[in-house]
């Protein structure tokens, strides 16, 4: 059976201004996870906030008690050096470190003169580090990208160098609130199809008339900023997401 529904409100769709209160608000209304997006004005053209707000944001939301836990923070890094971050974020109290493929084989983040070998890196390497850092590794692909890119990153036969989730973004990274791609589904499915255990978000556009389609392809983590942070009752959006994957995962 797949494993259990995760439901991580992207504080994206927050209001800034009240984030602590918005954090702690939405894991009482019933989201497992928090999903902070980092955006660097590179990797995508958007900026959002670093390691100093994590740091404030976590003084409102107890840390999880167990892997995977409630109170995760799940730290979607959208930058273009993801190892360069990896310390600093953990310190601000990231549970699960989720970079990019496309950034971690870049040849402009690896190879550019300003490139320190504390930038330097490949997909296997970040995961090993990650771990090393005491944190969960994820690991996310953009809707230009291959699943099959990932096959080597899974089937790793070292477990410290195997990610904890894979992440199949749904629309182009960089903004809330953007239509959700169904046409990335079939690789949620083959994913699922390959590794039953895996735990597998989708991000973007998200909401009660879209997870339906992402539940049957097998994701379990679901991402919903927009659609949660904009309703009269979140908790009744967040409930709705987890009924959906658990009717999903009740088929099995
Ligand atoms: O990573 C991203 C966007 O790049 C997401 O996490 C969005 O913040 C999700 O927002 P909605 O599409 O659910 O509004
Ligand atoms: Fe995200």
């Amino acid at each position: 059976m797949a494993p259990p529904a995760i439901i991580a409100p992207s504080i994206l769709s927050a209001d800034f201004a009240e984030l602590g209160k918005a954090c702690s608000d939405t894991i009482a209304q019933g989201a497992d996870w928090l999903h902070v997006d980092i955006m660097d004005g590179h990797f995508v053209p958007n900026i959002t906030f670093g390691a100093p707000v994590v740091t404030k944001i976590r003084t409102h939301v107890q840390r999880p008690t167990t892997k995977h836990g409630r109170g995760t923070f799940d730290c979607h890094m959208m930058i273009a050096e993801p190892k360069k971050w990896v310390k600093d974020f953990q310190k601000a109290g990231c549970d699960l470190y989720c970079f990019h493929y496309e950034a971690a084989i870049s040849s402009t983040a690896a190879e550019s003169p300003e490139a320190t070998s504390e930038s330097k890196t490949n997909p296997k390497e970040m995961i090993r580090y990650i771990h090393d850092c005491g944190m969960l590794a994820g690991i996310a692909i953009k809707p230009d990208t291959k699943v099959d890119v990932l096959w080597d990153i899974l089937d790793n036969p070292h477990l410290a160098e195997r990610p904890d989730m894979v992440l199949v973004m749904t629309v182009h990274p960089g903004f809330g609130g953007q239509k959700f791609m169904a046409s990335e589904l079939p690789k949620v499915a083959e994913l699922r199809k390959r590794y039953p255990d895996l735990n597998i978000e989708v991000d973007g556009g998200l909401g009660p008339g879209t997870i339906d389609q992402a539940a049957d392809a097998g994701a379990n983590v679901i991402v919903a900023g927009s659609a949660v942070f904009g309703a009269k009752n979140p908790g009744e959006i967040i409930s709705k997401l987890r009924e959906a994957v658990e009717r999903r995962r009740g088929k099995l």
